[in-house]
């Protein structure tokens, strides 16, 4: 069977400065699986694809059939962990133009996921293009607090309840949440919604291989089983302390050796539209992990050749301090041919009956050593197909990866302190009970 590939050979740096991790990368391992590092009540996504309860998982499936049979659209509501990693799988494994496995063998909804901006133009037109359509929804948070998706959530429940009848409604509203506590369990445990569980010990953005990704991935038709079948198979893989015998090990020191040298960005750069969401789910796994104390590489992302055409100038000549990780798709799903045409006006004809997936490969060839040259190292994850199961390990070589950079780096890779502060400052501003004083000094300082 192929496996994810790490490369590191454009990234300039030499065998004893890999060796010289070693035994740190021993320790710190430890620290993950024995659950004794900082955030250690949070490393539930460990061994989570062993462990995860399978009469939850079998009640997804059904969800997701159920949904199928009776939506045309299935909103998700949730925001930062509780949508990202579920919409980069439907991005990665669905069809480019239409949010589902495939038009022609339409069985599932399309899906829509809301809930992460507080714009009242989006949700007019939201509520628009509901009209005439039969939905479901699905409302992700752990906390059952946080504003967007709350204030997103009453919305679409006030909508839904007016529409279908309270009891209604009910029938077509899913929660995940935390297992007990919470407004959000106790809203669904009054309404009789069908609940699915945040683990205690799983943060936000760790939980893309619960319930939280499992129920939107299966309702747009993509194969859940395979997914856990190769996050299972990236628990042993990924599960050796050897630096040398483990790549998502290895990335992590990559990382932390560039960013020592001053490379305090890094980019990710696909050369498949598909992986956008990929990119932006690993942005906030990455952000929130590493930036803390004032310390953590700026996690930035990148889709060529779009970007070659606005980013690609700074990348090649501007400020030496971003490294750049290019994630590709080793045999992707299809390909096309380039037609011979008899005139030849656009002066194309050389590259006559090669494939775009060829082109395509040459241009990153192309590119990743001109930024080599240009004084920007790069490291290459390659994966071998974008299937559910490769879906699966890929997720979990990141997250593996993230925890053992954090830990490399110094800080705690699963909390994150500094996203409450935003909060606590809007829910002043907005006059909510219990927060007067800091709302007056707020609005002085805005005067
Ligand atoms: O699930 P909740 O509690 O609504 O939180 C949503 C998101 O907010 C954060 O806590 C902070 O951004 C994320 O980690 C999480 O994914």
């Amino acid at each position: 069977m192929k496996e994810i590939q790490f490369r590191y050979d454009n990234a300039n740096i030499k065998d004893h400065e890999i060796n010289y991790y070693g035994e740190k990368v021993k320790q710190c391992h430890r620290a993950l699986h024995d659950k004794t590092g900082a955030g250690n009540d949070f490393l539930g996504w460990v061994d989570y694809p062993l462990n995860y309860d399978r009469e939850e998982f079998s009640r997804i499936l059904n969800a997701a059939q159920k949904i199928e049979k009776t939506s045309d659209v299935f909103i998700v509501v949730g925001i930062g962990g509780s949508y990202a990693g579920a919409k980069a799988a439907i991005e990665l494994l669905g069809h480019t133009f239409h949010n589902i496995v495939s038009k022609e063998k339409r069985t599932s909804p399309e899906i829509y996921f809301v809930g992460h901006n507080l714009s009242g133009t989006y949700y007019n037109h939201l509520m628009e293009v509901l009209k005439d359509k039969e939905i479901s929804l699905c409302v992700i948070s752990k906390s059952g607090t946080t504003t967007e998706p709350a204030i997103a959530f009453r919305l679409l429940r006030t909508y839904m309840e007016q529409r279908y009848g309270e009891n209604g409604a009910a029938e077509r509203i899913y929660a995940i949440t935390d297992a007990k506590k919470g407004a959000l369990r106790q809203l669904a445990t009054e309404k009789g919604y069908e609940t699915f569980v945040i683990p205690d010990d799983v943060g936000g953005r760790y939980s893309v291989l619960t319930a939280v990704g499992l129920l939107p991935i299966a309702v747009a038709g993509i194969d859940i089983k395979q997914i856990m079948e190769g996050a299972k198979d990236a628990y042993d893989l990924y599960g050796v302390d050897d630096l040398f015998q483990n790549p998502c090990y290895q990335y992590a020191v990559l990382r932390n050796i560039l960013y020592g040298k001053g490379k305090e960005i890094e980019v990710l750069a696909s050369y498949e539209p598909s992986l956008r969401y990929v990119a932006e789910w690993w942005k906030q796994l990455y952000g929130e992990s590493e930036g803390k104390d004032g310390k953590g590489i700026f996690p930035a992302s990148v889709e060529f050749s779009t970007d070659l055409h606005s980013m690609g100038q700074l990348l090649q000549d501007g400020r030496r301090n971003i490294f750049e990780t290019v994630l590709t798709i080793e045999s992707p799903r299809e390909d096309i041919v380039i037609p011979e045409d008899e005139q030849n006006l656009d002066g194309l004809n050389f590259l006559a009956a090669k494939s775009l997936n060829q082109v395509n490969h040459h241009a990153f060839e192309g590119t990743m050593l001109a930024h080599t040259d240009g004084g920007v190292p790069n490291l290459v994850i390659g994966l071998p197909e974008a299937n559910p199961y490769y879906f699966g390990k890929l997720i979990y070589f990141f997250e593996k990866a993230c925890g053992m950079s954090g830990y490399l780096l110094g800080v705690n890779p699963f909390d994150q302190p500094g996203v409450e502060d935003y909060k606590r400052n809007m829910f002043a501003l907005l006059g909510k009970p219990g927060y007067e004083s800091l709302g007056k000094a707020l609005n002085e300082r805005l005067k």
